[in-house]
Formats: structure tokens, sequence, C-alpha cells
């Protein structure tokens, strides 16, 4: 195979920043356009259906395909997007599809506390747009969250429905299980949703052992107990291929007479009779207006984003804020005010002496890489930024049972293209990946994305005009709790993960394990891997694991947090409810 390999230069340099983009954002505008023509004559939209769904991501897709089971009701699900990208279904496509026609281009307002090194102190926030939402450019991986996670909304919202032994009926239900940890009892087959084991594993046996050794087991992260241990991948995959909620709820459906769909309709507006029963969705297709009516309930389920947006453009939000932007306020609710995230930053390189532990592209990524995702979806395309692992750990802040820290650990060397490949994923002011990582280049190696599972910030939501089109000004407030709690539970992270590295005898001792003695750029002020140093890093590296959630969060009613009771019913409305991750009361590990 070693003869037929492609110049590597050439596909890291040339071929992928360049024609993929480029074939991606013309598949969008092209998928557009066809909408118009060919759907235009037969897209004759009924007066009425019994529900309509707004949104067709992870949970639109999910709720629209589930009530249309009942033949004896209309669905009708309204997207803003088109059809997936044919991109997203290959893993290895992920960091090139963000920031496309695919992806609504959100960024966080400049933070006080943090990024100090991303442009603008402004951190990208891409969610997906179209059939599948953001499950088209996730990175896929299948972990259900924390038992205590569910448990704590069941006393929230004041409903045992959302105990993890109930909830957990629900995933089995859902599972089309073929993963790593097949055959152990907590998994189940049938499902929609297909599961797969991650496919390419360099280093992967050592990292899992040097685990052992300090306590961290390799363990199935989707059980009862999953904390503190270290997991390989579970990817939402088939053979390889991206498994997105298109393909496990749209595209089997989507036939049925009762089931509709409008791509390419962005609902502007969800309409109420005096008695605030919502009756009627606006929406806008290819710029011109449209109604339609439900006779039974409206479902929004346009992300943690989109949700909180179409409710404050609606009359429903905080009623000052909706005054000062000239939108008559319906109800006073704390729309928009519970946001919560996964923030991150990077831990890295761990270089390494041993050859052939990482993924190094200029060696990795060639013809034969090609031939074997073909043949059967393996070899380091089958991967999201080919990550390998992931990790939980409880710091001194939470209970041992529930974890506060995850990493996705990524066993991949320093490649040529790796610095431009954070800097773009970072958004990274003055190039400091390609700077910092430049002397390594060529080594063995693997770092890693820290993220604080149960973070303290809350942050908000609000939106910068009446103006549909407007994006929203979204501010996390990372790292803002009065206590500190959050970057002191980041650098306990950090230290269990120098322990990981460099203090076992299978990384530290067989692979000679150790962390780059470079500073990185802007921290160069502190004592290398002091307290002080790791703290700059957290501050100056600042990102997002993509996970923010509790925009509209569900509680009690009567609780001033609550945006919507335990059956997701937006307060003192009729025949309204939102479904999707803004409901999250917090941010599930
Ligand atoms: C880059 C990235 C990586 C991630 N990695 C993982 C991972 O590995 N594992 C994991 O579990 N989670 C991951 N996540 C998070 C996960 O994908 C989301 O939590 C989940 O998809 C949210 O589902 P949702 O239904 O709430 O919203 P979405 O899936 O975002 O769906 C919202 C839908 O509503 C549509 N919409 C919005 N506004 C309107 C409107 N006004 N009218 C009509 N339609 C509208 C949008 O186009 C979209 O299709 C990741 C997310 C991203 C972005």
């Amino acid at each position: 195979m070693g003869r037929f390999q492609l110049p590597p230069r050439l596909i890291a340099k040339l071929l992928v920043p360049t024609a993929i983009p480029m074939l991606v954002a013309s598949f969008a505008m092209w998928m557009q356009f066809a909408d118009v023509f060919y759907n235009f004559p037969f897209q004759k939209l009924d007066k009425s259906y019994d529900f309509i769904v707004v949104g067709a991501g992870s949970a639109g897709s999910a709720i629209a395909a589930r009530l249309s089971e009942d033949p004896s009701v209309s669905v009708l699900l309204l997207e803003s997007g088109g059809d997936p990208n044919p991109f997203s279904y290959i893993p290895a496509a992920v960091p090139y599809i963000a920031h496309e026609l695919t992806e609504f281009p959100y960024t966080t307002v400049p933070q006080v506390n943090s990024a100090f090194g991303i442009i603008n102190q402004s951190i990208p926030w891409p969610r997906g747009r179209g059939l599948g939402g953001s499950s088209n450019g996730n990175f896929m991986i299948y972990n259900r969250g924390n038992p205590r996670d569910y448990n704590r909304w069941a006393q929230i919202s004041g409903d045992n429905r959302w105990s993890w032994e109930n909830v957990l009926k629900f995933f089995l239900k859902m599972e089309d299980y073929y993963g790593y940890w097949d055959g152990n009892g907590f998994h189940s087959k049938g499902g929609p949703v297909r599961i797969e084991p991650v496919r390419y594993t360099p280093g992967m046996d050592y990292v899992l052992a040097a685990g052992e050794e300090i306590g961290l087991p390799s363990r199935d992260a989707n059980t009862v107990v999953q904390t503190p241990g270290i997991s390989p991948m579970d990817f939402n995959q088939k053979r390889g291929y991206r498994f997105s909620t298109y393909r496990a709820y749209i595209l089997p459906n989507e036939k049925r007479p009762n089931f509709r769909i409008l791509r390419y309709s962005q609902v502007v507006k969800i309409n109420f009779d005096d008695e605030f029963r919502a009756i009627r969705v606006t929406f806008l297709r290819h710029e011109a207006r449209q109604y339609v009516e439900a006779s039974k309930e409206i479902i929004i389920s346009a992300g943690t984003i989109g949700s909180p947006q179409l409710l404050m453009l609606s009359g429903i939000g905080p009623k000052e804020h909706l005054q000062e932007l000239g939108i008559k306020p319906l109800l006073n609710l704390p729309v928009g005010d519970g946001l919560q995230d996964h923030v991150t930053t990077y831990v890295g390189p761990f270089l390494l002496n041993k050859k052939r532990v990482s993924y190094i592209q200029e060696r990795d990524m060639n013809l034969g890489a090609v031939m074997n995702y073909i043949k059967d979806g393996s070899g380091p395309i089958s991967t999201p930024m080919q990550a390998t692992l992931f990790g939980l750990v409880s710091t001194s802040f939470t209970d041992p049972s529930w974890s506060d820290i995850f990493w996705s650990m990524q066993n991949v060397g320093v490649h040529g293209a790796l610095g431009d490949s954070l800097d773009v994923l970072f958004s990274t002011k003055g190039k400091i990946f390609r700077r910092y990582l430049k002397p390594h280049l060529g080594q063995e190696g693997h770092y890693i994305i820290q993220s604080l599972g149960l973070p303290k910030s809350v942050g908000n939501l609000r939106l910068s005009d009446a103006n549909p089109n407007s994006l929203p000004i979204i501010d996390p407030k990372y790292y803002s709790d009065p206590k500190g709690q959050d970057i002191n539970a980041m650098l306990e992270g950090i230290q269990v993960l120098l322990r990981l590295y460099e203090n076992t005898t299978s990384l530290g001792g067989e692979l000679g394990a150790h962390l780059s003695p470079r500073h990185i750029p802007g921290c160069e002020q502190h004592l290398h891997r002091s307290r002080g140093y790791w703290e700059c890093v957290i501050r100056t590296v600042t990102g997002t694991l993509y996970h923010p959630s509790s925009t509209c969060a569900m509680g009690k009613r009567g609780d001033p947090k609550t945006v919507v009771d335990s059956q997701l019913r937006v307060i003192r409305t009729k025949g309204l409810r939102v479904a999707d991750s803004s409901i999250m009361p917090m941010v599930v590990k």
C-alpha cells in the first residue's frame, strides 16, 4: 500500500483546507436551490396539523418521528436547514464542516475571566442546522450522563419520572448497541440509534493500563458506576459512518402519510389566542412569510440557542428585556437565564518515545487509510480528530460517584497540520498552537481536551434585537462562580492527568511520556507547571465542549427559575412545550 501514498503535504495543505469547505458550501447552496425549484409546486401545506414540531435536531427528529407513529394524528416538522451535508457522514470531516453553511455561526460575547488567547475573547459556539441538527456535526461520543444528573433533575422538577431508574428504560429502548462493552448486560439492541466502538486506537492499551495503575479503571461510563475511570469511545456510528438522528429517526419514517417535513422553514413566532393557547406558528421559507395552525400542540425543539430565541421573539421571556427591544411581553419568564456549558482547555502534548502509539497525519493519512475506511469503516478517518478514549474524574469538589472532570483523549502526535487545526478549533489569536508545537513536529504524543463536567458558573442568553435573523447575545460567564470552584476543579483535573501520563509505568515508564517543557504562548511569565502557569493556560486557551444547555430550564411551578414544568409545558401557556437540550435544569456531566 505504501507505494501508492498520496503526497501528505498536498492533502494537509491544499485538499483539506480548500476543496472540502468549497464542496461543503456549494452543497448547501445547491440544496437550497433544488428545494425551491423541485419542491415548490408540490409543497402545498395543510392549513392545520395536530402537532407542529419546530426544529429537526437531536430532539426534534426523535419527537416528530415518535408522534407520527400514531397514524391517527398529523405531524408537521419545520426545520430551518435542509438535508445533512454528505461530508457529515465521514467522522474525520468534523473539523471542516463546522462553521460552514450547515451551522449557525454563533460566538460568545467577550469573556471577562477567560479566553485571553482567543480572538476577541469570543468563543465560537457552532450549532447544527438541517435535518439532524447538531447530531450532524458533533463528535458522536455516546455518553448517557451520570445517574445522579437525572436523580437531581427529578428532585428539581419534583417529578420522579426523570429519575435515573426511569430514564434508563428509554436509553435502552433507543439503543442499537454494538459498542465496546457489548454483552455486559447494560445495553440493548434493536432501537433506532446505532452505537459502535472506536475503530482507531493507537496507544490505547498503554493509557488504559496507566489508568488501572492510578485508580482510573477501564469501565463502561454508561452504567450505574461511571467514575472515576477511562473508557474507549463509543460512537453514534454504523461501520465508521456517522449515525445522526436524521438516519435514526427521519430517514426510516419520512414517508409516513401523516408525517410532513418542511425544510428551509425558519419559525419566527408562536402565536397565541386570548387564553395563551399556542395556536399557530409564523415561519419564513425562502424569504416568504407563511402560517400554519396546530390543533393539539406546538413543540419547540430548536436547541439551547434557538428555543429561547423563539420564545423571546414570541413575547415570552424577561419582561424588561423584551420591552427594551420593542417586543410586546406576553409572559414574564426567566427564558435564557440558566445557561450552562462544559468549558474546556487544552493539556499537552505529552511526548512519547515509542513509534506508532499515536496518529501522525503525514505518516498515517494515506491511501491505506482511505482503503481501510472504504473496506470496513476503520482507521483514522473513522474518528473525529482521532479521539480514542475519554476519562471521568471526580475532584474534591464533588461526590466520588459524580465526575466533574471529563477528558477527551486524543492519541495524536505532533503532525504538520495539528497546530493550525487547534488554532482553528479554539479560534486562537497569533497562531498560539502553531508556535507552541513547531519544535515538536514529527514527535509521537497525545493531547487532552479537559472539560468541566459540573460547572457552577451560570450565564445567560439575550436577543440582540427583534430581528429573527440576528444572532443572539450569548454569555456563558465561564469561571464566574464566586467561590472559584470551577477553576480549582480544572486545576485538580490537570494534576491527575499529569500523574496518569508521567507517574505510571506504562505511560511514564514504557513510553517515557512527559509534558512538553515549553510554555503555552501567553503564559511565559509563570514558572512552568506551577499553579499560576496552569491557571494561565486554562484562562488563555478556553474553549467549549459544545454542550450548552438550560436556557428554558425545567423546574417546579412557582420556582422563579422555571420556564417549563416536568412535562415540558411552558408555564402559564396551553398547547406549548419545549423539548430539547435547553430544558435541562443543569447540564449533565
Ligand atoms: C461540534 C459539536 C460537538 C459535539 N459533540 C458531542 C458528542 O460527542 N456527544 C454528545 O452527546 N453531544 C455532543 N454535542 C452536543 C449535542 O450534539 C447537542 O447537545 C445536541 O445535538 C442538542 O440537541 P438539540 O435537539 O437540543 O439541538 P440541535 O440538535 O442543535 O437541533 C436544533 C434544530 O433546530 C433547528 N432550528 C433552530 N432554530 C429554528 C427555528 N427558528 N425554526 C426552525 N428550526 C430551527 C436547527 O436548525 C436544528 O436543526 C456536540 C455539539 C457540537 C456542536
